[in-house]
């Protein structure tokens, strides 16, 4: 496949300008409301044993707009993920009626619509649908019934319609011609018949993305988009990724990549140790000295996306600290 290289990374388009200015005037503070928003979260809590991988108090996601949700391993991202779309339940109990107050009770709206003990499905056909950081493309699939499987109101899924011949055969034929406009698009036509198992990762993630498109949703989540993609991919991802966002949709994604985040971020979430600690547009919060401590201290070797951050005294320390580390390694192993 070649690389496709769109000038979306390049050129603000009008609708990215609006999107931007949407959430100029809001104050970079944690749980800050936003002027509408698509999905808010509260009291949103999980545990695994004695373990808070999530504890986020209040978060809006503004909508339209592109909101990357960064932080160091092990921060919560992924199980705020799967919490919000339906694929994990939050610890938080619910308050009972009458009944002692066992904290704040859980509550997740999207769209107007409270999600909080909705299931995947649901969520997804609510109109906000995820890709995974480990691509879930089925690989013994072809490119093609990958796409089928995204999309809504499948002919199996209505028995009325599925033993009528030329309804089930009209919906085939609008579902077949919409996964083929969209594999034009993501330049995976020519893959159409082979197995999604043969692609390669960056490609895997362009599938997964389509597929996710089939379903029309409002808001898309992509945990790691940029994860085992080549270089040679990547600016066509960015590409595309706001693309979605010029075309109304709202983008939440998790990314340790941070030129990325830099890049094409229009808001940025940060977590650490299960909560939100910082929130704002890219420039103001990567900047954010308590931010750049959080990743430098737990995460050293990530690339905060800012080649000016990385200072004579920083790159010193660093450079003691990879050094500590190698003799302690030797220790170690000899
Ligand atoms: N199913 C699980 N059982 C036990 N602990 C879990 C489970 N899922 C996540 N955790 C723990 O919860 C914490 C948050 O994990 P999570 O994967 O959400 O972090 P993350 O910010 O997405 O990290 P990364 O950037 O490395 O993907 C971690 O300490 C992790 O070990």
């Amino acid at each position: 496949m070649s690389s496709d290289v769109p000038t979306t990374t390049s050129t603000i388009t009008e609708a990215g300008a609006a999107a931007k200015a949407s959430v100029a005037g809001v104050d970079a503070v944690p749980g800050v409301s936003k002027p509408d928003p698509i999905l808010t979260v509260d009291h949103i809590k999980r545990r695994f044993g004695g373990m808070t991988a999530v504890d986020v108090n209040h978060l809006e996601v503004q909508r339209g707009i592109i909101t990357a949700l960064i932080g160091p391993n092990g921060a919560g991202k992924t199980t705020f993920f799967n919490l919000i779309t339906g694929f994990d339940k939050p610890s938080s109990a619910p308050r009972l009626i009458g009944g002692p107050k066992a904290g704040e009770a859980a509550k997740t709206t999207f769209n107007g619509n409270d999600v909080g003990n909705t299931g995947a499905t649901k969520v997804a056909k609510l109109g906000m649908v995820r890709t995974f950081q480990l691509t879930k493309a089925l690989s013994k699939l072809t490119v093609i019934e990958n796409m089928r499987l995204g999309a809504r109101d499948q002919p199996g899924e209505n028995l009325f319609v599925s033993v009528i011949k030329p309804l089930w055969a009209k919906r085939e034929a609008e579902i077949t011609a919409k996964a083929e406009e969209l594999l034009a698009r993501f330049k995976l036509l020519e893959k159409r018949d082979d197995m999604a198992g043969s692609l390669s990762g960056g490609q895997k993630k362009l599938l997964e993305m389509a597929r996710a498109l089939m379903s029309d949703p409002v808001m898309i989540m992509l945990d790691e988009p940029m994860a085992g993609v080549n270089p040679a991919l990547t600016q066509s991802l960015l590409g595309h990724i706001q693309a979605l966002r010029d075309e109304g949709m709202t983008v939440l994604f998790v990314e340790h990549d941070m030129h990325m985040v830099r890049h094409i971020s229009d808001w940025v979430v940060v977590m650490a140790e299960g909560k939100v600690v910082a929130e704002g547009p890219s420039g103001t919060v990567m900047d954010d000295p308590a931010v750049i401590d959080a990743y430098l201290g737990a995460h050293h070797n990530t690339d905060l996306g800012d080649d000016s951050l990385l200072t004579d005294e920083v790159a010193e320390e660093l450079a003691a600290e990879v050094q500590n580390e190698k003799l302690t390694e030797g220790e170690t192993t000899a």
